[in-house]
């Protein structure tokens, strides 16, 4: 009988876990603010998986067989936000793949559009715990993408793109964060530091 018991509990709790829903966290900040290597110092001490929305578009970019790889070549180059339908589609497709129920979002949602195509889409699937906003003045991140831009091969890592990549997230994706801000998602951490110091804080938010 104690063993049915256990059994039956057993199954119970199996089955819970692979309802529940996978856990988000977004990650936002300016070009070149940090996002992509607090991620990987993340995933490294808490096992998350590190899906970036711009390496996922980049790698559709690159593939021979997509219809839309030069629709996103174009919009990448020129610091515009992608259609959500793209965008979305590839974040669904790679959250899922991916079994994990622990999801850093890198880069999205950038716009209002990213914000309705994901709540529409994602908003029921997953369960969003914070976004995590990297805030950073854009000298030092022109400073650093300028440096990165001498290795990186990104089409958008040149003075040019990124002035347009700057005047989008003035304009489209600090309304974003000031919108999740009002609902009480926000947890900005001062990344004009160097990623040691920068991690302290966000570890802090995750253990
Ligand atoms: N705290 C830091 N101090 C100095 N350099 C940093 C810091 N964080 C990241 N970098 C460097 O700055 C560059 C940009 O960092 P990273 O790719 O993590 O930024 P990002 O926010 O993901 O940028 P993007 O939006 O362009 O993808 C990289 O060359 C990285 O090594
Ligand atoms: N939600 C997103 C994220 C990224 N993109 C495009 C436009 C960005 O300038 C580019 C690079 O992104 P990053 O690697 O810097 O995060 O990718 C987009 O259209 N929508
Ligand atoms: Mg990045």
């Amino acid at each position: 009988m104690i063993f049915l018991v256990n059994l039956f509990f057993r199954q119970i709790k199996h089955l819970s876990h692979k309802m529940s829903k996978p856990e988000v966290v977004m990650v936002l900040g300016g070009p070149g603010s940090g996002k992509g290597t607090q991620c990987s110092k993340i995933v490294e001490k808490f096992g998350y998986t590190h899906l970036s929305a711009g390496d996922l578009l980049r790698a559709e970019r690159n593939n021979p067989e997509s219809t839309v790889g030069q629709l996103i070549a174009n919009y990448i180059k020129d610091g515009k936000i992608v259609p959500v339908e793209i965008t979305c589609g590839l974040l669904d497709k790679a959250i899922f793949a991916s079994g994990s129920d622990k999801i850093l979002v890198d880069g999205f949602p950038r716009n209002q559009e990213n914000v309705d195509g994901w709540n529409k889409q994602m908003g029921d699937r997953v369960s969003l715990k914070f976004v995590l906003f990297f805030s950073c003045p854009e000298e030092v991140c022109t400073a650093r993408i300028m440096e990165r831009g001498k290795t990186s091969g990104r089409t958008d890592d040149n003075i040019k793109s990124l002035q347009k990549r700057f005047i989008t997230y003035i304009n489209e994706t600090m309304p974003i964060v000031r919108y999740y801000e009002d609902l009480g998602k926000v947890r900005k951490v001062d990344a004009d530091r160097i990623p040691e110091e920068v991690f302290c804080d966000v570890e802090k938010l995750f253990s």
